[in-house]
């Protein structure tokens, strides 16, 4: 049975973020994800966590300036010293909450162009070096256009050859489910061949990025299928609610309180 993560930058967003860790736990989920914990302390986070006992299943790495456009800076060239403060700053977060993955973004960046792609590998090798000793995995994501045009990981093959390629135990796929839709198609044979090196996933309706019970795909059929390839790790649920985040939960009734 899946174990959903709420994500907290996008569900629960009637509440204060700090209190949106207590909304998710009393809605049943047992874990959380979201994009930037970095406008709060290590220690509350950490202390949301531990009175609402979720564990902490994601969270990205700096982005850089979001509000101006900033994507991260991983296949960044000019970047790399702000790449590696990033490390340096989510560090405290990752071992505050405990959680064992961490998503690098690569920043907006033209894939063909080899400086970009040679800084991109440094920086995914710096990154899996630096957080292995805390048995961290570093997961990277492909997005599609429609929603973060210029993104320099636009495709799941190019994302799955790399870490391939790279061959670090640490390294491995944020398979979000929405993009693949979007990208690609083909989800269920995607996640049945890229499944070994899959880190995280991520769920949304498709066109529309809100609860996963309606629009092109079939999320029952996906979610037998991710029990089915032995998928152990989270689904994120990173999805624009189409009205108040409780009443749109009817598609996670059967998987509240799941902690295995
Ligand atoms: O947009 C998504 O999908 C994500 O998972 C974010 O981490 C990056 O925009
Ligand atoms: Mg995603």
């Amino acid at each position: 049975m899946p174990r959903f993560a709420a994500n907290l930058s996008l569900m629960f967003n009637e509440n204060a973020f700090l209190d949106r860790f207590d909304a998710a736990a009393a809605a049943g989920f047992t874990a959380v994800e979201f994009l930037f914990p970095y406008d709060h302390s290590p220690e509350d986070i950490a202390e949301r966590l531990r009175r609402n006992n979720l564990v902490q299943a994601l969270f990205n790495l700096p982005p850089g300036d979001w509000a101006a456009g900033e994507k991260g800076f991983a296949a960044r060239p000019d970047k790399f010293e702000e790449l590696q403060q990033s490390l340096r700053i989510a560090l405290p977060y990752a071992l505050a909450t405990g959680v064992k993955r961490v998503h690098l973004m690569a920043g907006i960046a033209d894939r063909n162009d080899v400086a970009a792609v040679v800084a991109f590998r440094r920086s995914l090798a710096v990154a899996a070096h630096f957080f292995a000793p805390h048995g961290i995995d570093v997961v990277i994501e492909p997005l599609n256009k429609r929603d973060v045009a210029g993104y320099f990981l636009d495709d799941f093959e190019f994302a799955r050859d790399l870490i391939r390629e790279l061959d670090v135990p640490n390294v491995k796929l944020q398979f979000d489910v929405y993009h693949c839709q979007i990208l690609h198609g083909d989800v269920a044979m995607r996640l049945r061949e890229m499944m070994p090196i899959v880190g995280h996933i991520q769920i949304a309706s498709v066109p529309s990025r809100n609860e996963p019970d309606s629009e092109e795909l079939n999320y029952p059929f996906l979610f037998e299928e991710f029990d089915r390839l032995g998928y152990a790790g989270f689904v994120g649920a990173e999805y624009r609610p189409r009205g108040a985040t409780v009443d749109g939960l009817g598609w996670f009734a059967p998987y509240a309180g799941t902690r295995t």
